[in-house]
């Protein structure tokens, strides 16, 4: 029997897949890292967990910065933005760096889809630079710093959630 309650998922809905490589994800970090030399001095990176860790870890080493926080964000719905739920703030010794509203202070993730996650750092912390990889056009305006923009109808695949396999040749 059809199940009628059934939902497809974000990646599902959004249909065009972009995978991305290790190579090209560092070289992307990299890029990110040039725009951000321009706008910084900061005093600190938070990385928005958990995508937000890998490119946070590429900015702080190329910026020396070593002081790294996290602001440990769960998504249980991707299709809707109420569902958020904040597992960690940002620390209080990090918070006083960026004097309670965030400047000086560089906020790192790998993408903008909906922007759902975005807004939710940008109300904690309003007056640090929000940098992310990518960003897809509905989340792009809440970012300051991005290298590359692709469609709202791609699916980004980040080169820890896949591996090498197998493709059929097109014309089989
Ligand atoms: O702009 P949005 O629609 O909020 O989407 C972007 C967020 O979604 C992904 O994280 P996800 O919540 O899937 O969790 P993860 O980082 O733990 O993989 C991504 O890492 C961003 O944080
Ligand atoms: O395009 C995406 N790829 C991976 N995770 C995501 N979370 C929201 N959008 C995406
Ligand atoms: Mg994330």
């Amino acid at each position: 029997m059809a199940d009628n309650n059934y939902e497809p998922s974000a990646e599902a809905k959004a249909g065009r897949p972009f995978p991305v490589s290790w190579d090209q994800f560092h070289r992307d970090c990299r890029a990110l890292t040039w725009r951000l030399n321009e706008v910084g001095p900061f005093h600190a990176i938070i990385a928005i967990t958990r995508g937000g860790l890998v490119p946070a870890a590429i900015v702080a080493r190329e910026l020396g910065i070593r002081i790294i926080d996290t602001v440990c964000v769960a998504s249980y719905d991707h299709t809707s933005q109420g569902d958020l739920q904040v597992l960690k703030g940002v620390c209080a010794d990090v918070a006083k760096l960026g004097g309670g509203t965030g400047k000086g202070l560089l906020i790192v993730d790998d993408l903008v889809d909906t922007g759902a996650t975005g807004r939710l750092v940008r109300q904690m912390l309003p007056d640090a630079h929000f940098a992310t990889v990518y960003a897809k056009p509905k989340g792009k305006p809440l970012v300051d710093t991005f290298i590359t923009e692709v469609s709202q109808d791609t699916w980004i695949h980040f080169p820890w959630d896949t591996a090498l396999s197998f493709q059929p040749p097109i014309r089989p």
